[in-house]
């Protein structure tokens, strides 16, 4: 692993870093704010996976995580979302290839090669922190926005073993179904419709998994509103013992002006559950 970079903020640090991914094959980057509170104790984990076009960067300068991860003492972990590289697929579409990994392991070419995203974020990217952070893997919460808002959602659904806590900003909770996913689910997982179950929350929940509660905030003047689907988590969450907490905010987008906004109501409901 090597820093690229390294600021003090709030009296912790955020970090900037890259690594040579064995999931991947490429060089991968991510973001690590590590809070005050670890110069004495290992300290929870909460990772933010971000949007389509997204790199680790986004949510680092827009999303205003950094005082109150201090405050709370949370380690906040913030993947790429994808590999990325001239010599590896792409396409022109914003919604699949690099910047658009959807947190899955593609099974089909030319994608399957380097897209092993689920792996990487879910295995390999979690032995790296733990062993080069102070971080207490034993307290681990995921968040994430849109296409990182379903890979929170699915990721806490499979893994619920290791995951306390799960919320989400304006997740895609139902991609097998939204327009904006089915392209990339089909590029990556090919056309058996039992491969794209796996991957998407509403389905997983419908199939048996289960997570105790989950936090979602929602724009209700979100433009991709239609694509996130917050009513069909709300209706399968009903049929189950899933404590959904859905929140609909008036007038708030899909923007990071919208996750910003609501960042410390999040890591507020991580502390908690992570039982600071
Ligand atoms: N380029 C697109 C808009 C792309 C977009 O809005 N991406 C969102 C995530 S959408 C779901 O995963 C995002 O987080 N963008 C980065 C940012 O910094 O805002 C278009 O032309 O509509």
């Amino acid at each position: 692993m090597e820093t690229v970079s390294t600021n003090l903020s709030f009296g912790g640090t955020q970090g900037v870093y890259t690594h040579q991914s064995t999931s991947t094959g490429t060089q991968m980057t991510f973001a690590v704010f590590v809070p005050p509170q670890a110069a004495t104790d290992k300290c929870p984990v909460v990772w933010y996976l971000s949007g389509l076009t997204c790199s680790h960067a986004n949510v680092m300068d827009k999303g205003e995580y950094r005082r109150k991860a201090a405050e709370l003492g949370l380690i906040i972990v913030c993947p790429d979302t994808s590999p990325r590289g001239d010599d590896l697929p792409n396409d022109e579409s914003w919604q699949m290839g690099q910047g658009a990994g959807f947190y899955v392991d593609a099974t089909q070419s030319p994608w399957s090669k380097n897209f092993q995203m689920y792996s990487y974020v879910t295995q390999e990217l979690p032995t790296l922190i733990a062993e080069n952070f102070p971080a207490d893997m034993t307290r681990q919460g995921i968040t994430g926005h849109s296409m990182g808002g379903h890979g929170a959602l699915t990721i806490a659904l499979k893994n619920s073993d290791t995951f306390k806590s799960c919320s989400a900003f304006a997740p895609i909770t139902n991609p097998s179904t939204a327009e904006w996913s089915k392209g990339a689910l089909m590029a990556y997982l090919g056309a058996d419709d039992a491969k794209w179950a796996e991957y998407d929350a509403v389905r997983l929940i419908e199939n048996g998994a289960r997570f105790p509660a989950l936090f979602v905030d929602q724009g209700a003047a979100d433009n991709f509103f239609e694509g996130c689907n917050p009513h069909a988590l709300q209706n399968v969450c009903a049929r189950t013992d899933i404590a959904l907490t859905l929140r609909f905010q008036e007038g708030y987008d899909h923007s990071y002006f919208f996750i910003s906004t609501f960042m410390d109501d999040h890591l507020t409901w991580h502390a908690e559950r992570l039982s600071l």
